[in-house]
């Protein structure tokens, strides 16, 4: 006999469901609405939940996390209209046992019912039972991120080299924290290697370390990175910018967790787990010669493409009071209001920097609104507010000049191919950023939402003047 929670606000089918499943042995509570089912999810001990889609608080797939979290770990059957292949699709991705068409619901429930405890039955035998995910750094509820969360539970149990692809700022070295601290590998050193930033003269000894006097300025046996990171987990971020020297001692590395120290005879051992992250196309890098095969395959056992912000907007209300909860106590201030209008900007934007963009403009919003109880659509960095101006006056939408446009004047003559404008464009924006903030690499990551290790990449890139590598 099991427990299971009806979440459906259709009261009729709900009773109906009910009786079948109480004929059949098993214990059952009804909820009409997303909040009321939640509270009994919490506050119960379930093992199985099912769960319509459309409520009238909401779409319970924008809950799926929440409801599949609770301490009993139920198995969740999604219930929803007829012909609905995305809602389907949708389900499964959440990690839902199964589907149930609506219509069918109560003709076709048994079998699947049955099925959904039977592995669950089997699950509790073997222990697998799934723990509540550590997750405090990741914020958002949409349905991708919580995908990638669930990605994330079963990617921490094994010791497969993980690939994280993905635009930058959208969060894949705090993905690779977390599978990192949901692992069996948490208690051990977590090490970051920014490959864009590793100095070249000084890229072996960084990795593998040294013995003293083995080059000027060795004046003591030194660990490297890899080594530092024995019984841990090794994070190679910005991997597509590894040389291909390295690239090729490294896969050895990889397949034997055995390296040389710089000037030593003997080889030493890492018991590393290798987690890589990189926002290029390393298939297209590979297919240019420019990143081998051979490591790619290596990496890539298990793959996560973090999407971008625009694309899980959703989120941001709830990243937004996130970060504004931090900054007060941060700064011991009493917690402040958020005006509707200002989510609505936010909501209105496309986060080129996601994640990171959002978060440095909540830290300006809240340092221009510190002395008052609520942030307002004011409190927003300029640009922000002269492009909704502009939007929102008669101007026809193309003819309005774009505040972050670097040259708005109408282009003449034949067009040059789309890889030689954006080559031309992207360096013109990387000497104005550079000359702007006077080569100030924090000020510079600041205003572009560039990562410091992307910001890097694309000076030399372009062969511009490198900036202090120095400044924090
Ligand atoms: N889901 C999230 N919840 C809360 N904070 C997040 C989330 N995703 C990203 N962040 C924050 O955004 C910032 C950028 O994240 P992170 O450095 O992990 O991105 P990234 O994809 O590795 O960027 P890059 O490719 O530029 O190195 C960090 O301050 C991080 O804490």
């Amino acid at each position: 006999m099991a427990t299971i929670l009806i979440v459906d606000d259709d009261f009729i089918l709900n009773g109906l469901i009910e009786k079948h499943l109480k004929r059949a042995g098993h214990q059952t509570e009804p909820a009409l609405t997303v909040a009321q089912g939640l509270a009994l999810a919490r506050s119960g001990n379930f093992d199985l939940i099912l769960l319509d889609v459309q409520l009238p608080d909401g779409n319970s797939l924008d809950f799926f996390s929440a409801f599949s979290e609770v301490a009993s770990a139920p198995e969740i059957i999604i219930m929803t209209g007829s012909g609905d292949p995305d809602g389907a699709k949708k389900a499964i991705q959440f990690g839902a046992w199964g589907y149930l068409e609506k219509p069918h619901a109560v003709r076709d429930l048994l079998l699947p019912v049955t099925r959904a405890l039977q592995f669950r039955a089997e699950k509790k035998k073997i222990g697998v039972l799934p723990v509540a995910l550590k997750r405090e750094a990741i914020i958002g509820s949409s349905a991708s991120l919580t995908g990638c969360l669930d990605f994330v539970a079963k990617a921490a149990i094994g010791d497969a080299s993980v690939l994280l692809t993905g635009e930058t700022g959208t969060g894949k070295e705090v993905f690779a924290r977390a599978i990192h601290d949901n692992s069996p590998r948490a208690s051990h050193p977590f090490v970051v290697v920014d490959c864009a930033a590793l100095p070249e003269n000084l890229i072996e000894s960084t990795l593998f370390g040294h013995v003293k006097g083995s080059f000027t300025g060795a004046e003591r046996t030194t660990s490297g990175l890899v080594k530092m990171a024995h019984g841990g987990t090794l994070f190679l971020d910005e991997v597509g910018e590894m040389p291909l020297r390295i690239q090729k001692t490294f896969l050895r590395v990889l397949q034997e967790h055995r390296f040389r120290p710089v000037g030593d005879s003997k080889e030493e051992y890492s018991n590393f787990r290798l987690i890589a992250a990189t926002n290029r196309d390393l298939d297209s890098a590979v297919d240019n010669g420019a990143f081998r095969a051979d490591l790619l395959f290596r990496l890539r056992s298990l793959a996560l493409h973090l999407p971008p912000l625009r694309e899980r907007k959703q989120d941001i209300r709830e990243l937004t009071l996130h970060f504004l909860k931090r900054l007060c106590v941060l700064h011991k201030v009493s917690s402040k209001g958020i005006d509707d209008e200002l989510i609505e900007y936010l909501l209105a934007h496309d986060w080129p920097g996601n994640v990171r963009e959002l978060q440095q403009t909540i830290e300006q919003v809240f340092v221009n609104a510190l002395h008052y109880p609520t942030l307002y659509a004011f409190h927003l960095p300029e640009h922000f507010r002269v492009r909704k101006t502009l939007a929102s006056m008669t101007m026809a939408p193309a003819a309005a000049p774009h505040a972050t446009d670097i040259d708005s004047r109408p282009l003449a003559g034949p067009p040059p191919s789309w890889k030689d404008h954006k080559t031309a464009s992207e360096c013109r924006y990387l000497k104005h950023l550079l000359a702007f903030t006077r080569g100030d690499v924090r000020e510079a990551c600041r205003v572009s939402g560039l990562s410091r290790s992307r910001l890097y990449q694309l000076i030399n890139q372009y062969n511009l003047t490198s900036p202090e590598r120095s400044s924090p």
